[in-house]
């Protein structure tokens, strides 16, 4: 029996339970429909206690899922009486179980058993590095062919906390193309025979999966919170965030009003920030990501470099900015050090670049008056643990099985 359908943001059309990332009508977004509309927590140690909210069939049993904390020593800190800390990472002291270190893992899992309910057998995805290492470790435990196309600034991130698999085709490419050229190329590789392309934002076990985040913070706190930040590249956590926060409203019990999507770019590379601060639905290159690879280059949070993220998309980031009455934050290279350094020595946890652009756009909000002092805060910690997890665990460095020359490159040369 299915628990959801697919159904266009735009057209309406409906789909049955199935692996689909667009519609054939256009191409807004499909969103799942689930047919719990009340959220049942599960008796699953991780992400599987979401299960209601998520687009799979059978329950997720890792001990790998978002946690959420009330913040003690920052939020004094910053004179804050509600900051919780929505966790994604390794800190077995505080239960936080993702071995790879970002809630990018979050979505390899309902993703791979999305896939493998729909009797597909390999998967092919573009990452900065965060994801691939998430799908990875992933393929690494279910042997679920995986193919990651990643730059060269996304190779060191590619290690495991357990030995690498055959099941794990890591292509690199080489210096001089960034994200985007991953994308492309990925998008190539997808076509080839037995292959599924996982969609980036499109893919609606993505989206959930990352949604988790928001649905443990409801829970947690008992209520929506009026505040969420963000680090952004894509913007899927955005999204993700915002759909799950209208599941939380039908659901009832969890407050009517949506938090406000507060998010954040690295300068120098900020287009989105760029266009919202217009509040145009476009983003314009030539204006808003002007010599972007060069942008790219100079961004300390890499992961946060999409060139095309889904942002104009119907659904994407630019809807859910509108719906939440969101902000964009533009953080420098030398506020994100300052406010990791601030946040690792007061909650006591390492935490990845993009997470302290996230926290650094905290800061902003709280000199700008963007957040009441009593208000609930949810600051999203997409990434920590790292030094953490190495405490505890050899890492092995993933090799690529081929490098590729540009994103055109004929694939026969990759022998993949
Ligand atoms: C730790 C972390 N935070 C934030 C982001 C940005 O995610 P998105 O823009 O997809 O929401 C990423 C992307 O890789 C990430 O790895």
């Amino acid at each position: 029996m299915g628990r959801f359908k697919l159904k266009c943001l735009k057209c309406g059309r409906e789909y049955g339970q199935q692996y689909r990332l667009t519609c054939e009508n256009d191409d807004s977004f499909l969103r799942a429909e689930y047919f719990e509309k009340k959220l049942e927590l599960r008796n699953q140690p991780g992400i599987g206690r979401f299960h209601s909210w998520l687009p799979i069939q059978e329950e997720l049993t890792t001990a790998a899922g978002p946690i959420t904390y009330k913040s003690e020593a920052l939020a004094r800190e910053l004179g804050l009486s509600n900051l919780y800390i929505g966790f994604s990472g390794y800190w077995p002291e505080k239960e936080a179980f993702i071995k790879t270190c970002s809630f990018k893992e979050l979505e390899a899992y309902p993703t791979m058993q999305l896939l493998k309910e729909n009797g597909e057998k390999a998967i092919v995805l573009a990452s900065a590095g965060n994801t691939g290492r998430a799908f990875a470790h992933v393929s690494a435990l279910t042997g679920t062919d995986v193919y990651i196309v990643v730059p060269d600034s996304g190779i060191s991130a590619l290690w495991l906390p357990e030995e690498p698999t055959a099941s794990i085709h890591l292509i690199s490419m080489s210096p001089g193309n960034d994200y985007t050229d991953a994308i492309n190329l990925a998008g190539r590789v997808a076509k080839l025979p037995g292959m599924v392309p996982e969609g980036g934002a499109r893919n609606v076990a993505r989206r959930d999966g990352m949604g988790t985040v928001m649905l443990d913070a409801a829970v947690t706190i008992g209520k929506m919170p009026d505040h969420y930040f963000q680090a952004v590249g894509s913007g899927t956590g955005g999204i993700s965030a915002w759909e799950a926060a209208l599941r939380l409203r039908a659901d009832g019990r969890f407050g009517q009003k949506l938090p406000k999507l507060q998010l954040a770019q690295n300068l120098p590379f900020i287009p989105m920030y760029s266009a919202w601060k217009e509040k145009r639905r476009e983003i314009i290159p030539e204006l808003d990501m002007k010599d972007a690879k060069k942008q790219v280059e100079e961004t300390y949070a890499t992961v946060l470099t999409n060139r095309a993220p889904p942002y104009g998309v119907t659904g994407g980031l630019y809807d859910a900015l509108v719906d939440t009455d969101g902000i964009m934050y533009a953080v420098t290279r030398e506020e994100a050090l300052e406010a990791k350094a601030l946040f690792e020595s007061l909650e006591g946890i390492d935490i990845l670049p993009p997470s302290a652009v996230a926290a650094a756009s905290l800061l902003k909000a709280i000199e700008t008056g963007k957040v009441g002092r009593d208000e609930n805060i949810l600051l999203n910690i997409a990434g920590g643990g790292y030094e953490r997890l190495k405490e505890d665990f050899t890492l092995f460095l993933i090799s690529p099985v081929a490098t590729a020359r540009n994103p055109d490159v004929p694939l026969e040369e990759l022998n993949i």
